[in-house]
């Protein structure tokens, strides 16, 4: 199977890192713009295959779309990060022309392909994603809720100081620093709910810490995170590739569903070879109801910015 992923950078190679490490894929190509760099980063990457004993065959390229040919997925993390202080929202002005050109291009050599879309502002990148190509919504997939999941996991694990891989949780809603949902009551540590264990004050305090999980980081590295984004987008992946039907909380275009329309969002998606294969209802009570709905409306607003670009 071969993936592409547009955008060498951080996250883009820290995916090829991890796809390839884990053998989810047997072809990656990179595509940057920037000369040369892709290809550099995929040597860099190729050169780790006997020390770490995988099989996958990276390569790069320098804007050359030929070279992607045929991908199974193709991920789209060109674009730029935010800066400290910055919001994800304050991204679109430039990445809203770059994703559209490159789902534009990808899609003359891979007309098949399942995108997932990485870049920020990220649900309305996959909104544009979606409008501009016209492709059947379960092939375009927004990837934020397994990273955000991730981070809530790990917030959660850290309270109760027990492992994060004893931890259930999901978090959903918009990919931003006040549109994200953690889902708190449905929780649990090793099937028991976390609110047996954990007070109010902490839960809130863990909800918060998760929604501005990437501007804490992004503060702390100057730029935004990626060991953590790349490896989350390399999950999806792997379900994708190998047909496992993960339930994962990715951004969808939603026709109804959690009483949503016209709008790419956050829900927990059932994930396999045809991409969203499934919106689970996992039935969210009043307040998180509520939360949803505020959620749409703020990344609607947003949407709204991209009359220009689909024009
Ligand atoms: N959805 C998420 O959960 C999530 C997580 C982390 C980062 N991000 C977003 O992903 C994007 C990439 O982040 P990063 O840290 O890897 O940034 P980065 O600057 O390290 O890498 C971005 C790369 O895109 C390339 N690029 C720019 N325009 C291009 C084009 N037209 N064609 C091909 N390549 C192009 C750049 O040359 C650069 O190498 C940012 O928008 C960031 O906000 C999203
Ligand atoms: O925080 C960012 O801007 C990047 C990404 O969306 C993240 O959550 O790490």
């Amino acid at each position: 199977m071969k993936v592409t992923i547009v955008g060498a950078g951080n996250v883009g190679a820290t995916c090829a890192d991890v796809i390839s490490y884990r053998g989810i894929a047997s072809e990656v190509v990179l595509l940057d713009i920037k000369e040369g760099f892709a290809e550099g980063k995929a040597m860099d990457i190729m050169q780790c295959a006997t020390t770490t004993g995988f099989n996958t065959r990276v390569s790069g390229s320098t804007n050359d779309y030929s070279k992607t040919a045929n991908s199974d997925v193709v991920v789209i993390t060109s674009g730029i990060p935010r800066k400290p202080g910055m919001t994800r929202e304050e991204l679109i002005g430039i990445n809203a022309g770059i994703v559209k050109t490159v789902a534009d291009n990808v899609l003359k050599f891979s007309p098949d392909a399942i995108i997932v879309v990485v870049s920020n502002p990220m649900d309305t990148m996959t909104y544009l994603t979606l409008k501009a190509t016209g492709l059947p919504k379960n092939r375009i997939i927004g990837m934020g809720g397994a990273l955000d999941s991730s981070r809530f996991k790990y917030y959660l694990s850290q309270a109760l100081a027990k492992p994060s891989n004893d931890v259930q949780g999901m978090v959903i809603g918009g990919h931003g620093d006040t549109t994200m949902i953690p889902l708190t009551r449905l929780a649990s540590y090793n099937g028991s709910p976390v609110s047996n264990f954990l007070s109010q004050e902490v839960l809130d305090k863990v909800a918060a810490d998760t929604m501005v999980g990437g501007a804490t980081l992004t503060g702390l590295l100057g730029t935004s995170a990626w060991y953590a984004p790349g490896a989350s987008v390399a999950y999806l992946v792997d379900s994708i590739l190998n047909d496992q039907k993960k339930m994962i909380p990715c951004s969808v275009f939603l026709e109804g569903e959690y009483g949503q329309s016209d709008i790419c969002l956050g829900v927990p998606c059932i994930i396999g070879k045809n991409g969203i294969e499934e919106i689970v209802d996992i039935q969210l009570n009043d307040a998180e109801k509520a939360l949803f709905a505020k959620s749409a409306d703020a990344v609607r607003a947003m949407n709204g910015d991209l009359k220009a670009v689909l024009s």
